[in-house]
């Protein structure tokens, strides 16, 4: 019998199983019995280093696990909630990472259980610097939504939302952003090896460059504005730079790409219904 039950064993649950490896190594949670189930034998293989017991089908006993953190695409969320649904019992609690589908669509899946949290990490949870949001309706009570938080906590910085619709921005935001960034460091690269380095000083220099502005952003009370000023003096090299990304309304794209990144996942819920 086990406390969690992953249900799709990829990356994101893989990401969130290392945070609770994390929480139940500093004390922040007990010792917790983890089960996985993924129905690709390969993808099981990494998780008996995670210490969880990965498990092809889903069997009977699930029905006994209290906390079920539903973890495959969105596409194949109707046929897995489908096939667990006669494991379902009133208390169990479900936690979905998936993006686009709300609560209400999950639970039409689930014969209309209604304990169901959804969250939206990102792929930094696997260190612990994710950026969560969280949603709970009313039907999950303070003290399972706390549990909940507790679990979702050690995988880096939780916040709650109280209107569901804004997982959709949350998803546009944190949960895509890591793609964004690490398609900026692979634009400065590129950059760098046309300007003459060497591929690897080029990397080398674009991870360092993002990893050490994102910190003294997360560290410093200045706003990120001040801190580009900074940087940028008048008729500096900075400012040639600046002014190139203007011309071509760089931020301008930054936000219709996440809108589109919202509208999509708008879309996966009604898509998936
Ligand atoms: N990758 C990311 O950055 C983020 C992903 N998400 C959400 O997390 C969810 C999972 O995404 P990833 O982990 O990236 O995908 P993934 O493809 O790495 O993992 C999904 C796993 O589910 C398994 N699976 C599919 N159908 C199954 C079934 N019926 N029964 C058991 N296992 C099944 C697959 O074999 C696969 O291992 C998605 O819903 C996505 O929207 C949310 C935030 C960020
Ligand atoms: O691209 C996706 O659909 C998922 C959700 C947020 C990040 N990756």
């Amino acid at each position: 019998m086990s406390d969690i039950a992953f249900l799709g064993g990829g990356n994101m649950a893989s990401a969130i199983m290392n945070g609770i490896n994390r929480g139940i190594k500093s004390g922040d949670l007990p010792q917790l019995i983890v089960d996985v189930f993924d129905k690709n034998k390969d993808k099981l293989e990494i998780w008996a280093s995670l210490g969880a017991s990965g498990l092809l089908n889903v069997q009977e006993n699930l029905s006994n696990t209290k906390l079920w953190i539903l973890a495959v695409k969105p596409q194949n969320m109707r046929e897995l909630c489908e096939s667990i649904a006669k494991y379902i019992r009133e208390d169990t609690l479900i936690l979905s990472v998936a993006a686009g589908l709300s609560t209400e669509v999950i639970s039409s899946w689930l014969s209309g259980h209604k304990k169901i949290v959804r969250c939206m990490p990102n792929t930094p949870t696997s260190l612990g610097m994710g950026a969560t949001g969280i949603f709970a309706p009313k039907s999950v009570s303070e003290q399972e939504y706390s549990m909940i938080k507790s679990i979702l906590r050690t995988t880096g910085l939780t916040i709650e939302l109280q209107d569901e619709s804004l997982m959709d921005s949350v998803g546009a935001l944190s949960g895509s952003g890591p793609a964004y960034i690490f398609y900026f460091i692979e634009a400065l690269v590129e950059g760098g090896v046309e300007l003459g380095l060497d591929r690897n000083t080029s990397e080398e220099l674009a991870i360092k460059t993002v990893v050490g502005a994102g910190l003294l952003a997360s560290n410093s009370d200045t706003p990120v504005s001040k801190l580009r000023e900074n940087v940028t003096s008048k008729g500096g090299t900075t400012r040639a730079a600046l002014d190139v990304f203007e011309k071509h309304n760089f931020k301008e794209i930054v936000k219709e790409a996440m809108k589109a990144a919202r509208n999509r996942s708008e879309q996966l819920s009604k898509e998936n219904n």
